[in-house]
């Protein structure tokens, strides 16, 4: 085996992930980087993980004006959009041209809750939804919920070792780890837009997971059902690292995580910013698992503004201001992670408990 040491001292372990190449491109759109450790963990009464954030800079996303939709249409969200935004140059969808994302009257900074998303401006309400923001396919990082496999865009050539690692999970429970070989995968690639958005992503000493925790942090939780579904998730992650990442594994595979604090982290990214969508590519329909980048900035609230559509048409995830919204300038945009859920899936999948119980 690869690794002797300890959970805790794996997960104790700073690492740093990759260094962008090239800011050029994120650095255009108004992003810096992320500071240095924002985060620090204090715990209240109820045993919820607190996140105080210590730094406020507002990180302008490129943004033009909202645009204004007629009063008096029905509140709909159109596959075939008459949206005012000006059409598509049809040379975007030349081979090899990658689309950048587009945002309209947001900002990204950060909150009490990290890095969020914000209204630059005040949207009054309209009788239908409209767009924030549109990322293309091409960005993401997308793989079928169910065999056989399908990569959105298809980034993993034909025959590489990575395949029969993510092969190798189980369809039903290991989605998370798929969607992690993903990740690390795309920030190996040459020139693939994931290695300048890794500056974006919280290192392991910001993000909340639990997957992160120490054996201290677990035990401070006071809730031993918690602490145990995460050792076991630790140790499920662990393993799979020590069964791929071993000392014969080839040296292209090797490189995406030399540590398992690496493996780790990307599962905690994995788990704490996959949306899951149905979307429409070609003659297929498929449910997925989504790494959406930008999208992924949004905070969780059970009364959210926003949502998520798929458009068909150009393969875009939109963010949408629900129908009749109003959202005064400065105020957060929020969407609803998982309606319906328990307050421990919060915590286990995103680090957070939220004050609102929506089951007994
Ligand atoms: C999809 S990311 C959102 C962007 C994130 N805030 C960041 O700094 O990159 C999800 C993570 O944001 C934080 N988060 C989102 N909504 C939250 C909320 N309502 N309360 C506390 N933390 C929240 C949690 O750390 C969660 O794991």
């Amino acid at each position: 085996m690869a690794s002797t040491a300890p959970l805790h001292y794996h997960l104790t372990h700073c690492f740093s992930i990759s260094q962008c190449k090239d800011k050029e491109v994120l650095l255009q759109h108004g992003w810096t980087a992320r500071p240095p450790p924002r985060y620090s963990f204090s715990r209240n009464r109820e045993n919820s993980i607190n996140l105080t954030t210590s730094v406020s800079r507002p990180i302008k996303a490129f943004s033009v004006d909202i645009p204004s939709y007629p009063l008096l249409q029905p509140p709909k969200v159109e596959e075939e959009s008459d949206s005012e935004l000006e059409p598509a140059d049809p040379d975007f969808y030349r081979i090899g041209y990658a689309r950048s994302m587009r945002a309209y009257g947001i900002e990204f900074k950060e909150g009490p809750d990290g890095f969020g998303v914000y209204a630059a401006k005040d949207v009054e309400p309209l009788r239908r939804a409209r767009v924030v923001m549109e990322i293309p396919i091409e960005l993401m990082l997308n793989i079928s919920k169910k065999l056989p496999w399908m990569f959105f865009p298809d980034i993993i050539p034909l025959g590489h070792p990575i395949f029969d690692i993510i092969n190798s999970t189980d369809p039903e429970t290991d989605w998370d780890l798929r969607l992690a070989c993903l990740l690390l995968f795309a920030f190996d690639c040459e020139d693939n837009f994931w290695q300048l958005y890794s500056d974006f992503l919280p290192s392991a000493d910001e993000c909340p997971s639990l997957l992160l925790a120490t054996e201290e942090d677990l035990l401070e939780l006071q809730d031993e059902n918690l602490a145990s579904t995460m050792r076991k998730q630790q140790l499920r992650a662990l393993e799979f690292w020590e069964k791929n990442w071993h000392s014969g594994a080839p040296l292209k595979i090797k490189r995406l995580a030399r540590d398992p604090e690496k493996f780790i982290w990307a599962v905690s990214m994995a788990q704490s910013r996959c949306i899951n969508m149905q979307i429409r590519v070609g003659a297929l329909t498929q449910d997925t698992n989504m790494l959406i980048p930008y999208a992924d900035m949004l905070n969780h609230s059970f009364e959210p503004n926003c949502f998520f559509h798929w458009r068909f048409k150009d393969r875009m995830l939109e963010v949408m201001i629900n129908a009749g919204q109003q959202i005064r300038k400065g105020e957060e945009m929020t969407v609803n992670y998982m309606s319906g859920q328990k307050n421990d899936m919060f915590m286990q999948r995103y680090g957070f408990s939220s004050p609102v119980v929506i089951c007994p």
